[in-house]
């Protein structure tokens, strides 16, 4: 399977066409299996996606919300993408879906890690995963600056925390092995910029140095990057 490219016009129209689309996929995951699984990333891009997302009449009461990442923040900081989801995702129709959320208050990043990894192992096969994209080619906290993004890449567990050095905060991010274990992955971004990060990511050597390059490329799961020129 290759990487399918989905070209909007403008967000409004992507934002709508999207939402379809995922929305057609969950239901039919409830229709065949009697859950979902949506596997969504934090950042300002997907917002206009979780306000459309929740005015669609699913049952999202079969729908498990789980974060892609989030940072080591307090539950209520502004910087917490569990926040986020809560404000912008779970209300209307989809404040029946439940959340997995990755970030608690743990002494330590290390106790988190261990326990988010308790909380996500066990959950089945993800039916969508929603991956953004930074200019520095990271995906969720797959961050190329991080001094253990090699160990994340060879990590068999689900979830591991890392430090990126050219962003805010320690980090909960779900492995590449974990988020593969999917039916279907959406690299979702806006502008020709990103578009040539991507491009340039298809055809990096080294995945570490360029995370969302590795999910683009990989043949195990159909792959589909939207954007809006
Ligand atoms: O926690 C996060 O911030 C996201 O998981 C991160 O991977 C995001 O998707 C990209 O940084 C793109 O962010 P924008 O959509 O704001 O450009």
């Amino acid at each position: 399977m290759s990487l399918s490219l989905q070209k909007f016009e403008n967000e409004k129209t992507l934002v709508h066409t999207f939402a379809e689309q995922i929305c057609k996929q969950l239901t039919a995951a409830i229709a065949e299996r009697g859950a979902a699984y949506l596997v969504v990333s934090g950042g300002s891009t997907p917002l206009p996606l979780f306000r459309e997302l929740r005015t669609h009449a699913i049952d999202w009461s079969a729908v498990t919300v789980v974060l892609a990442d989030d940072r080591w923040v307090e539950p209520g900081s502004t910087a917490s993408n569990a926040r986020l989801v809560k404000e912008e995702l779970l209300k209307d129709f989809a404040a029946a879906a439940k959340l997995v959320e990755l970030v608690h208050d743990y002494a330590s990043l290390k106790d988190a890690e261990q326990l988010a990894q308790q909380r996500l192992h066990g959950l089945p096969t993800f039916d969508v995963v929603i991956l953004g994209m930074g200019q520095d080619a990271h995906t969720a906290s797959l961050f190329p600056c991080s001094d253990s993004i090699h160990d994340v890449f060879s990590s068999h567990a689900d979830i591991v925390a890392l430090q990126p050095s050219t962003a805010p905060h320690a980090r909960l991010t779900l492995t590449p092995k974990r988020l593969l274990d999917s039916r279907q992955i959406y690299i979702h971004f806006n502008g020709e910029a990103k578009f040539k990060v991507l491009q340039q990511a298809l055809e990096a050597t080294d995945p570490e140095q360029a995370p969302i390059g590795y999910f683009a490329r990989q043949q195990q799961v159909p792959v589909a990057s939207i954007y809006a020129a």
